[in-house]
């Protein structure tokens, strides 16, 4: 699904207007259909609520709409001075058929007593300054009425920014949103979550294939990740699901490297070797169908020249859980980052989370070396770090600061958090699973086992970053409804039945 904000909102008018030559009445007359289709059948009596901008326009279409259904409405007009052209047709197309229209704020009580649902199109994408005055005073009032009634917001709730999610002073706290077109990128600030009711999200008469080259951004639903799909062939074998190597796990974490391995192995990966200290057994007894790669961590040197022939058969490396900072993982992550091409002849991709983000903000010059084919999936601090943005900062220009990251060193970002942004500079992708009862350690290095997993499967970067993080919060998702703390082995277990569920339904 298209993400947006205010601009790509006029962005796509435009388009449709200028160049699809669709009349701009025509997109708002689609916009009520649309509308209206979620207005549920046995509901009557409406007050419809409209300010001057086209968010209003949509309110005096909806009104049209229902009341030729035979409803009862009623619509009050906050103005009818420099209307926008489409408003001021809609307004007087309302007039002309009898609709009872209301204009003093004294009326007003009356008329929240006398409706059962309220539908408000004050103000949309085209919000620009603080929300004062009138205003104020009737937005104030239909949070108060809207105890005992269904609120339905045209487009945004009054109030709030599409862009940022802020809210302008105030905003109207809607049961229902239905906005259109684009998800709004205002949606993902999770402190207005209770403005937003339920998200609902209408076309307007437009084909997403004749304006996706408008914008490059996008929320991730399920139909966006089936479609990311690369079907396995029937004769295909072992070899074609991609040699992962992991560095993961040390003395100390080496259940970091267990789960970044078991991750991966669950997610189908064809082989996977996990470098790992001589000494640590677990990992055979965690995950037996992975193999490990011995390293004598007291002698870094011996393991070496063996360490380049491991290098030269891998698809993937994923390094970073647990590997701390030590001197030994340094040499060892500089190594295994040194050889671009395997010895097919193809790039060697490259999945750095955790410590390998660490030793990678302390030693930039590496950054030369990870270009072209490496995904990054720092949390806040991490990313704090790898910028020298605070993570105030970083919150507040998610966007920005991740796609010109991402541009800058060409590599895949991928910032971890609520709403997960997945990114190449270019395209973007906002994650739309995950809850808050994922937050425990051990959560970041399953998604790096699951990514890494999907690249060896010849998934390309973005989407095996925007599948992973999908994946990974939908598996939350659907485990908070019968227990309170989901842990990585919980996901874990559950990753081959989503996969299933995600790709086949
Ligand atoms: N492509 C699309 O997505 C379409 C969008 N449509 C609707 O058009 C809306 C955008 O319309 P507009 O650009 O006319 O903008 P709005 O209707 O959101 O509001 C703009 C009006 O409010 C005034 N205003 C802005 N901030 C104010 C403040 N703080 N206090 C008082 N007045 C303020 C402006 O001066 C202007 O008159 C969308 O939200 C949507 O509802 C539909 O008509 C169909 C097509
Ligand atoms: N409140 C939340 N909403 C959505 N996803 C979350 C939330 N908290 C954590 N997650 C997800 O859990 C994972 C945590 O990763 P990370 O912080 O690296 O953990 P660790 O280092 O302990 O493995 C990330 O994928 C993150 O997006
Ligand atoms: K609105």
């Amino acid at each position: 699904m298209l993400l947006g904000g205010n601009k790509t909102t006029r962005k796509i008018d435009n388009f449709a207007i200028n160049n699809l030559k669709i009349p701009s009445i025509v997109l708002m007359e689609n916009a009520a259909i649309s509308f209206v289709k979620h207005i549920d059948e046995n509901e009557d009596n409406f007050l419809i609520i409209c300010g001057k901008g086209n968010n209003g326009g949509d309110g005096y279409a909806i009104a049209r709409q229902l009341f030729s259904k035979g409803k009862n409405v009623k619509i009050f007009c906050i103005s009818n001075e420099n209307m926008s052209n489409d408003c001021m047709i809609n307004y007087e197309i309302c007039k002309n058929m009898g609709i009872e229209i209301f204009y003093k704020i004294e009326e007003l009580d009356k008329l929240f007593f006398e409706c059962n649902v309220v539908i408000e199109g004050i103000f949309g994408t085209g919000l620009n300054s603080e929300i004062k005055g009138i205003y104020q005073e009737i937005i104030q009032k239909i949070n108060t009425a809207s105890n005992n009634k269904k609120v339905y917001s045209i487009d945004i709730p009054s109030g709030i920014n599409g862009d940022t999610g802020e809210i302008m002073g105030i905003s109207v706290k809607a049961d229902i949103t239905i906005s259109f077109v684009t998800y709004k990128k205002g949606f993902l600030n999770s402190k207005i979550k209770d403005f937003l009711g339920k998200i609902i999200i209408e076309n307007i008469g437009l084909n997403e294939t004749s304006i996706n080259h408008l914008l490059k951004e996008y929320y991730l639903t399920p139909d966006m990740i089936k479609s990311f799909r690369i079907k396995r062939n029937e004769d295909s074998h072992k070899g074609d699901f991609g040699k992962v190597l992991i560095f993961a796990g040390s003395s100390g974490f080496y259940g970091a490297g267990n789960i970044v391995a078991k991750s991966c192995v669950r997610t189908g990966a064809g082989l996977t070797t996990v470098i790992t200290d001589k000494n640590n057994f677990s990992l055979n007894v965690f995950v037996p169908e992975a193999m490990s790669f011995p390293i004598n961590f007291d002698n870094i040197n011996e393991n070496l020249e063996k360490l380049e022939n491991e290098i030269l058969n891998s698809d993937v490396i994923a390094i970073g859980p647990g590997i701390g900072k030590s001197e030994q993982a340094f040499l060892i992550f500089e190594k295994l980052i040194s050889i671009k091409k395997n010895n097919k002849g193809n790039t060697i991709k490259l999945i750095l989370d955790a410590d390998a983000l660490n030793l990678l903000s302390e030693n930039r010059k590496l950054f030369e070396k990870i270009r072209n084919r490496s995904i990054l999936t720092p949390h806040l601090v991490e990313f704090s770090r790898l910028t020298g943005f605070s993570t105030d900062e970083i919150n507040k220009n998610r966007f920005e600061i991740t796609k010109n990251f991402a541009k800058k060193y060409e590599i895949i970002l991928l910032l971890k958090g609520k709403n997960t942004i997945i990114t190449n500079g270019e395209e973007l992708f906002a994650n739309s699973t995950g809850n808050s009862h994922m937050a425990n350690g051990g959560m970041g290095d399953c998604l790096t086992g699951i990514i890494c997993s999907l690249v060896g499967q010849k998934y390309d970067l973005m989407k095996s970053a925007g599948i992973g993080a999908y994946l990974h919060g939908k598996i939350a998702d659907e485990l908070v409804k019968k227990q309170y703390i989901v842990n990585a082995s919980h996901i874990i277990e559950n990753i081959s039945e989503c996969i299933l569920n995600i790709f086949q339904n």
